[in-house]
């Protein structure tokens, strides 16, 4: 069976042990994401680096996300690593405090301003919300609070306030430095955290165009202004190439009881405006510790691939787990039975829409052949930039569309669309009256079609051509040499 919806996973000191990264790629990670609030320059170059090596290793095409820390308020660190929070204990933020010196009694920030942002009384949620602690009064550098819900807390754990409304904007100094180096290692793609507008994705794409970078950008879902005004939550997805539901920052920020409508709905609406869409945090929150998911983990999982999402991703779970392998394995088996579903081949989508571009006719026009022919088990794409299996897959179907490039950037960045399968193809190689043969029999010699089988392919008139795909060919697998 070939998983359709993708897999993200996060990397961190637990996917450095010896071997895991290599296992984690077999066990099916399709994306590996460089989260920069975390660990240094060289700990991301060296991450990449290994990624890229094992993934040509095994022919696998893993996709690199660099994830920028934006403007989130984090505590700073503890002397012993953590410390565990008593209900009702007095505990001070302070600004003031060593960036290592944080002890029971209070520990230090890394944004000198929060204390000038907050109000006696306001709740502080801490580590995705699991620490909640209300300001009881502030001094100088000092919030001094009380511990509302205790537990372990432990070095660089993000602060939200509840409700949202913190100042800070999109892009901080560490973020444009950050850009530089997502420049150098060449990712795939560049999340932007907490964004508010769309400038905030045009000043992060300029930064890296500017570096040298080219990445396919993507918008974190996670401030409650954003998801509030659907006008101004439109103009963000349209600007993005991508849209991340951010449910550990969204969710404290809006409250946990509104959180699937939004999940929802951004997937629905993302998939709408031709966008790819991910959801993120706490998928499999329990597998740190566990080995096993729990039953409503397995259900968030499935539900999210139910609903049309393109990826899944894991956090905590992959980077800094007992269980890194594991998680990936159970997501890979949950989203596998979440897609023995079968998917409608009835679609509405776009139907009363006209089409400005012939690649963007040519998917569609494809999709309906494919969802109502009998017989049709693949869908081959000839691409260049992997903007015609885009199209093809915001169309629900349960056909598989096999994107063969030439472009090592595009391979890379269609493993995460849902449903797209990538291939390395050199079609300058191939003789021009010999391309469809070709292609269909890698796809025969894979195991991937049967002699009997329809494929549909779609391709342009010239290789290498961006935006050139203007025909559609209907082959049957059997008759490919005739
Ligand atoms: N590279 C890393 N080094 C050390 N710890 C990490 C690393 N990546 C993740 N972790 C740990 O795993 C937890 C969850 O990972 P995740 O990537 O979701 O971090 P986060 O800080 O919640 O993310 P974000 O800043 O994007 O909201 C982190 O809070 C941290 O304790
Ligand atoms: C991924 C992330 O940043 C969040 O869920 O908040
Ligand atoms: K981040
Ligand atoms: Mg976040």
């Amino acid at each position: 069976m070939i998983r359709r919806t993708k897999i993200v996973a996060t990397l961190g000191p637990a996917t450095d042990g010896e071997g895991v990264l290599e296992k984690l790629i077999l066990a099916g990670a399709n994306v590996v994401r460089l989260n920069f609030s975390h660990g240094c320059p060289a700990d991301h170059r060296r991450r990449a680096e290994e990624v890229r090596a094992l993934a040509k290793q095994h022919r696998r095409s893993v996709a690199v996300l660099g994830d920028l820390q934006g403007p989130k308020v984090r505590i700073s660190r503890f002397s012993a690593g953590s410390v565990t929070l008593e209900n009702g204990q007095i505990f001070t933020l302070d600004a003031s405090l060593p960036s290592d010196g944080g002890s029971i009694d209070g520990v230090g920030l890394d944004y000198t301003s929060l204390p000038d942002e907050v109000a006696i009384g306001d709740r502080l949620l801490l580590d995705d919300g699991r620490i909640v602690l209300e300001v009881e009064q502030k001094l100088g550098s000092k919030i001094i609070t009380q511990v509302i819900v205790g537990g372990s807390l432990s070095n660089n754990k993000g602060i939200n306030l509840e409700g949202g409304g913190l100042a800070a904007s999109a892009l901080t100094e560490k973020d444009f430095a950050d850009i530089l180096l997502a420049a150098e290692i060449d990712v795939d793609y560049l999340a932007v955290s907490f964004v508010r507008s769309p400038d905030d994705l045009h000043r992060a794409l300029k930064a890296l165009v500017d570096a040298g970078g080219k990445a396919g950008i993507v918008s974190k879902i996670e401030r409650a202004e954003a998801v509030a005004d659907l006008d101004l939550l439109d103009d963000i997805i349209r600007a993005s190439d991508v849209v991340m539901v951010a449910r550990g920052d969204l969710g404290v920020e809006i409250g946990d009881a509104a959180l699937i409508g939004v999940q929802k709905y951004l997937i629905k609406r993302s998939r709408a405006l031709q966008k790819v869409v991910i959801t993120a945090t706490q998928m499999m929150e329990s597998m740190i510790d566990s080995p096993l998911p729990t039953r409503a983990e397995v259900f968030d999982v499935a539900n999210a691939v139910l609903d049309g999402t393109d990826a899944v991703m894991l956090s905590g779970e992959t980077a800094a787990g007992r269980f890194p392998v594991e998680a990936v394995a159970a997501m890979d088996r949950v989203i596998l039975g979440a897609e023995k579903h079968p998917e409608s081949r009835v679609s509405s989508h776009r139907l009363h829409e006209n089409f400005v571009a012939a690649d963007e006719s040519v998917a569609m026009g494809a999709m309906y052949i494919a969802n109502h022919m009998q017989g049709v088990t693949a869908i081959i794409s000839l691409t260049e930039t992997g903007n015609t299996p885009l199209l093809m897959t915001r169309i629900f179907s349960d056909i598989p569309v096999f994107a063969f490039t030439p472009n090592a950037k595009t391979e890379s960045r269609v493993a995460l669309y849902r449903n797209v399968i990538p291939i390395s193809y050199q079609v300058a190689d191939v003789p021009a009256d010999k391309i469809n043969e070709s292609v269909v029999s890698e796809l025969l010699r894979r195991g991937l079609v049967a002699e009997r089988d329809w494929v549909i392919l779609s391709k342009g008139d010239y290789n290498n051509v961006h935006g050139g795909t203007n025909t559609i060919k209907i082959v049957n697998v059997g008759d490919r040499l005739g």
